[in-house]
Parts: structure tokens; C-alpha cells; sequence
């Protein structure tokens, strides 16, 4: 990484899917550290931007850079050992998976890490007190509330000490009162870590919680002025 680049640099990416375009020309920097909502109309682009970023999707052109190494230029297995390694995720749903406890959802990004099983389980253990859940630890996903796994969610993105996370409308499908309780503990778990976010997100009140605020239309991302 050059002197003074961002841990994550977009610029001139494009992507459509047959005739949509869903991003035209967007450019993006996030420092380490920072946390960032990416805001806009519904179908502005800010799902596939999330997903360039993260290199999950690939632009048909324009350059992602992730500590100064372009990810397009590396191959599919050393992208996703990036992933698992530097990244965390939490989207609206559906990420957890069923068979396995809350507990071992959030071990399981370290145990595929090759982290020995009793201090995956510690680990684990910590992050959901941190997250104020333990009390869901032994139960499967389809059996707590939704805001419960959402915590338990973002305990999962951040077990590994991820140092980017991605959240896609991680708190879309929960009430006011609990999706601002989830922003709060996702954004001060980050903080305290030295994470940095990509939060897509319709919450209003999520600026209160954020370094900075960018607004995407017609696919490309404009800043707001820093959030003070
Ligand atoms: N896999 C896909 N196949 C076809 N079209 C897609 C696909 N993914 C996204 N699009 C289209 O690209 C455009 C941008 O979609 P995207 O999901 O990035 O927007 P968004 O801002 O995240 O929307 P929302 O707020 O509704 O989630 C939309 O017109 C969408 O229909």
C-alpha cells in the first residue's frame, strides 16, 4: 500500500446487469477505521457497490484496491482467503446457519481459519456477551428474534478481528427501538477493534453513528459533508 492510500480505493467501476446499469462510473475511498453509511433511492447501486467492494461481485470495469492490492487481479482462492481473513459481513437475513448454534455460528469463521475448537468457543462466547445475547449461545437461528441474530450476526463479522465490514441493511428487517440498538453495538464493536464499515442502510438515524454519509444515485456515490 503507497504512503497515505485508503484501505479501500474504488474508482471508474461499472457494472450492469443485461440492460440496467447499476453502477456508472463510481469511485469510493474508506480509511481504516472509518465507518461510512452508504445511503440513496432504492435501485441507485449502493447493493452491487457493497459487493465490488467486498469483491464478491465483479465490475465490468473500474479497479478495486484493498491494502494497495487490486482485487481483480487475484485469483478466485486468494480472494476468498482474503475475504474470510480481512472481511466481515452481515446482511438483512438469512446469513447464519440453521443447523448449527449461535454459538457455533460465531465460532465458525474462526474454526475455518484453523483456530483450535475450545478457543473458537471462547472467542466466540465473549463476542456474543459483548453483544449482549449469551443467553441465545445454545439455540438455533430460526429459534431467537430477529434482533437477536442480527447481534449474533455481527458477532459472527467480527470474531475474526475483520478489518473491513460489510453490512448490507443489517437492520432492514427489525423494529426502530432494536434497529438502532444493533447499529450502536455494530458501530462501537468496529470502533473498538479499529474496524471499518460499509453500511448500507435506509435508518435515518444512522448518521448519529457514523465518521461520514455517502449518497449513491443512478450508480455512483457523492459525498456528503464530513458528519460532525
Ligand atoms: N443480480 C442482478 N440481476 C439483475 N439486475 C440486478 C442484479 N443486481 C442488481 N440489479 C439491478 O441493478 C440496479 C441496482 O441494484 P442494487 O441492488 O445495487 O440497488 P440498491 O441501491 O442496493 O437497491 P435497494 O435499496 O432496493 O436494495 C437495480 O436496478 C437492480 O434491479
Amino acid at each position: 500500500m503507497t504512503a497515505g492510500e485508503p484501505l479501500l480505493l474504488a474508482s471508474g467501476l461499472r457494472k450492469s446487469f443485461g440492460p440496467t446499469v447499476a453502477l456508472d462510473g463510481a469511485g469510493i475511498a474508506i480509511g481504516a477505521g472509518e465507518v461510512v453509511a452508504v445511503m440513496g433511492p432504492s435501485g441507485s447501486g449502493k447493493s452491487t457497490l457493497l459487493h465490488c467492494l467486498a469483491g464478491i461481485v465483479r465490475p465490468d470495469a473500474g479497479t478495486v484496491r484493498y491494502a494497495g492490492r487490486e482485487l481483480s487481479a487475484l485469483p478466485d482462492r486468494e480472494r476468498s482467503a482474503l475475504r474470510r481473513r480481512d472481511f466481515g459481513f452481515v446482511f438483512q437475513f438469512g446469513q447464519l446457519v440453521p443447523e448449527l448454534t449461535c454459538l457455533e455460528n460465531v465460532a465458525l469463521p474462526l474454526r475455518l481459519t484453523g483456530v483450535r475448537r475450545k478457543e473458537a468457543r471462547d472467542r466466540a462466547l465473549a463476542w456474543l456477551e459483548r453483544l449482549e445475547v449469551t443467553e441465545v449461545a445454545g439455540q438455533r437461528p430460526g429459534e431467537v428474534s430477529g434482533g437477536q441474530g442480527q447481534r449474533v450476526a455481527v458477532a459472527r463479522a467480527l470474531v475474526t478481528r475483520a478489518r473491513v465490514v460489510f453490512a448490507d441493511e443489517p437492520t432492514g428487517a427489525l423494529d426502530s427501538l432494536n434497529g438502532e440498538r444493533v447499529l450502536q453495538l455494530l458501530t462501537g464493536a468496529a470502533r473498538e477493534t479499529g474496524a471499518a464499515v460499509v453500511l448500507v442502510t435506509h435508518e435515518a438515524r444512522v448518521a448519529a453513528y457514523c465518521d461520514r454519509e455517502v449518497v449513491v444515485r443512478d450508480g455512483r456515490p457523492r459525498d456528503l459533508a464530513a458528519v460532525t
